[in-house]
């Protein structure tokens, strides 16, 4: 069955990891698809090209989430091309480790510019098209388990992925007079760029392992069944939800 027929999907971060599985994802589902991507240009075309070979459209915009003038074009862009704007995924995010006590002004500047400032304009200017079109919406936000739980090198990331979870919270109780329904995915650790260098240390890599009762760390893949459901009418009375997509680790105490 096809949960997003007919749908445009916007996904930031979709070049690389959990947006380009989403956007592939939602194009399989049925969706035309545009993708925001910062640098990497040819894997932003490949994405557009896989999703074509599925039948449906799509574009590839070249933007920093964290200019605020990337929003509007990005949703503009879209708007062109596929004629209305149904479901935004809002991904894009990064997370440079480092330790809290000679963290560089840069990195908390940028790391909070990136994953808070930039999920803050993408739910803004996809809201307006949606309240535009009069006809409601999906946000979804890529959040983490890091929104519920620290992280010792991590003490400028997991700030802003509460910070996102909070951001659909407010903007459920905001946008639902308008039928746009505002939800939170919360990834464990999945493999992707991301975290590829971190995850090099074996011995981190095994530890992360072990703490989670389903046996394996994520793949990009295991996010999409939940970003799908929650953008399709299937999840039409969810709203200011969050849903943990984490193999079990968060609750894996003792
Ligand atoms: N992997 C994990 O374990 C977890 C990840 N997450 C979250 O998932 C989201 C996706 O990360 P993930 O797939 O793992 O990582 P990746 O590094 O694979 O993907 C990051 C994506 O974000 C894009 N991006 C980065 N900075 C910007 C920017 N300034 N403007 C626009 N796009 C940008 C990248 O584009 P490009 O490559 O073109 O630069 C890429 O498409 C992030 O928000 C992350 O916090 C949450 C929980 C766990
Ligand atoms: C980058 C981390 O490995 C990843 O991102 C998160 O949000 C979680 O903390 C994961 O472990």
């Amino acid at each position: 069955m096809k949960l997003l027929e007919g749908k445009t999907v916007l996904v930031t971060g979709g070049s690389t990891g959990i947006g380009r599985a989403a956007a592939i994802g939602a194009a399989r589902h049925g969706a035309d698809v545009a993708i925001n991507y910062a640098s990497s240009d040819d894997k932003a075309h490949s994405c557009v090209a896989e999703i074509e070979a599925l039948g449906q459209r799509a574009i590839a915009v070249k933007g920093d989430v964290a200019d605020p003038a990337t929003s509007g074009e990005f949703v503009a862009r879209a708007v062109a091309a596929f004629g209305r704007v149904d479901v935004l995924v809002s991904n894009a995010g990064i997370c440079p480790f480092h330790a809290l006590l000679d963290m560089p002004v840069e990195t908390v500047d940028r790391t909070f510019r990136v994953n808070l400032h930039g999920a803050y304009y993408m739910v803004q200017a996809a809201a307006r098209q949606m309240v535009e079109q009069g006809e409601g919406g999906a946000i979804i936000a890529v959040s983490s388990i890091s929104a519920l739980v620290g992280g010792e090198f991590q003490t400028h990331y997991t700030p802003t992925k509460a910070g996102v979870h909070s951001l659909m919270q407010s903007a459920a109780i905001a946008l639902g007079k308008h039928g746009i329904r505002c939800n939170s995915v919360l990834p464990g650790t999945i493999l992707t760029e991301i975290n590829k260098d971190d995850l090099a240390d074996d011995a981190k890599r095994a530890y992360m392992e072990s703490r989670t009762p389903l046996g394996r760390l994520g793949q990009p893949e295991d996010i999409v069944g939940p970003i799908v459901f929650l953008a399709s009418d299937m999840a039409e009375y969810v709203t200011g939800a969050a849903l943990l997509v984490d193999g079990g680790m968060f609750v894996n105490l003792q």
